[in-house]
């Protein structure tokens, strides 16, 4: 069977609902949501606690596990859809970069930071040669400001900045056509948010990446022109276009605080 094409698109997303976990403790976290993302362009997903910021970046990133499901609408993801299973779900993890909320603390311990860094390009092409490996390695490092001797070390021989930029590192190892990042500037070293600042405008400028980052930080989304989306349980509540005064459902004031407003 072909693979799906690409479309124009980056992310569409119509009226979807996702639930959250198994049984009786299931939920619906995230419901109705519609939203547009072209290439080359970003969107800023912000809200409360438990508004579910992370299921919907987990839903749309085709790493879901059994208990994120998409019960209601639809989504296209890089022209996939993330319920797919098999090869096209494959392609989809290869068209979209994944950095988790833990991403950083959660990098495998035994492996060196080369390897973390190689291991999806190895996925993709196993026949790599090494020194075509060690090449994208060195040049990951040197785009998220790391030392080529950070190749070598562990995990826990970094700090967690530095843990943050190896796993942003992993996420863009396979030139990502969009890349979904929850949470990337959580409780770390400014180094980190300049890294993920300039990673996102550079891919944008030179081959139209899109970005989906889960994110209060009012700032950052300004910095990077993203579109704004504000969610409350589930809903959204809030929209800003870059440059635009904000849309925000009647009675939902407190979605201008996570716009940037009074
Ligand atoms: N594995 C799970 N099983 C059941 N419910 C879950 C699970 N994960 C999240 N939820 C629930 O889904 C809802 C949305 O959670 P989600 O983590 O998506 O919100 P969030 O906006 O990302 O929150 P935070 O800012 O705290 O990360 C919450 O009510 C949460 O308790």
């Amino acid at each position: 069977m072909a693979l799906p094409k690409l479309t124009e698109w980056a992310l569409r997303l119509d009226d979807l609902s996702v639930a959250r976990g198994r049984g009786p403790s299931s939920m619906r976290a995230v419901d109705g949501v519609r939203a547009e993302l072209p290439f080359g362009s970003a969107l800023v997903v912000s809200g409360p606690t438990g508004s579910g910021k992370s299921s919907l970046a987990l839903a749309l990133s085709g790493r879901a596990g059994r208990d994120t499901r998409i019960v209601g609408g639809s989504a296209v993801v890089c022209g996939i859809s993330p319920e797919r299973r098999g090869r096209a779900r494959n392609v989809l993890t290869f068209r979209v970069g994944f950095l988790s909320q833990d991403a950083g603390p959660g990098l495998d311990p035994d492996r060196t930071v080369g390897e973390l860094i190689s291991l999806p390009l190895l996925e993709r092409e196993p026949r790599l040669a090494r020194r075509q490996l060690e090449i994208r390695v060195s040049n990951l490092l040197d785009e998220v400001r790391l030392p080529l001797g950070a190749a070598g070390k562990f995990p826990h021989e970094l700090s967690s900045g530095m843990r943050q930029r190896v796993a942003l590192a992993v996420a863009l190892v396979l030139d990502p056509r969009l890349l979904i990042a929850d949470e990337p500037l959580a409780g770390i070293d400014i180094e980190v948010r300049h890294v993920v600042r300039d990673a996102i405008l550079r891919r944008r400028e030179e081959w139209g990446m899109a970005a989906l980052i889960v994110s209060n930080d009012v700032e950052f989304a300004q910095e990077i022109g993203a579109e704004q989306l504000v969610l409350d349980r589930g809903s959204v509540v809030g929209v800003r276009r870059a440059g635009e005064e904000p849309l925000i459902t009647p009675g939902a004031r407190e979605a201008h605080a996570f716009l940037g407003g009074a």
